[in-house]
């Protein structure tokens, strides 16, 4: 597996082995060692999630307040998204920034994103189906959402008409100080 950390340094994208043969492939999509040695955080997912959504789909950016805070590997299996992660941390010297990636059937590559982040993905194919694990359990009570299109964030979505967005989605709460991460 390789590891690549990105701008905001504890987010890794890592890009699985896969192993060809005339009958399709066969890849770890997770291992735990090989996780904590690509990323050097040992986590025990508690959850795993799996959500499909059409062409122009946007989900987020939302997150899970502390002690409910949640890490995420996330993988797309059928289609494509762009991923983003904003990093909440308010000591992190790239709070408020974001960093994103392309997470494909075909390009298997999967996202970490500790907690402290907010999250999203807008898909960019007919379909996409999204496959996550989490390090805490959904709670609806200490879920946080941020406006996609916060400007104060600033995400270059690649998007060529507006968001299909869930009423949550779509009630545009602005980023603020406050609901962030000592
Ligand atoms: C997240 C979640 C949702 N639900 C129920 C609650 C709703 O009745 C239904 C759809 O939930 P929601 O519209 O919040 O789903 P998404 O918009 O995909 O939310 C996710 O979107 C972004 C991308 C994230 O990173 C989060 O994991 C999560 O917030 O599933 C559950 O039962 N368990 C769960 O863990």
């Amino acid at each position: 597996m390789q590891a690549q950390r990105l701008a905001i340094p504890d987010v890794v994208l890592l890009t699985p082995k896969v192993f060809g043969d005339d009958r399709g492939f066969f890849f770890e999509s997770f291992n735990a060692e090989k996780f904590a040695a690509a990323t050097g955080v040992d986590v025990q997912f508690v959850q795993d999630n799996h959500s499909k959504s059409q062409r122009g789909v946007l989900r987020g950016l939302h997150y899970q307040l502390p002690p409910n805070a949640q890490g995420k590997l996330v993988r797309v299996v059928q289609g494509e998204v762009f991923d983003v992660a904003v990093d909440l941390r308010r000591n992190s010297p790239t709070f408020g920034k974001w960093v994103g990636e392309i997470l494909s059937g075909e390009n298997k590559r999967q996202l970490w994103i500790p907690a402290g982040f907010a999250h999203g993905f807008v898909v960019t194919s007919d379909t996409a189906e999204f496959l996550y694990k989490t390090t805490a359990l959904y709670a609806p009570s200490a879920e946080r959402c941020i406006a996609w299109d916060d400007p104060d964030i600033g995400v270059a979505w690649p998007l060529t008409a507006a968001p299909l967005l869930s009423p949550k989605d779509a009630e545009g709460v602005a980023f603020t100080v406050a609901d962030t991460f000592a």
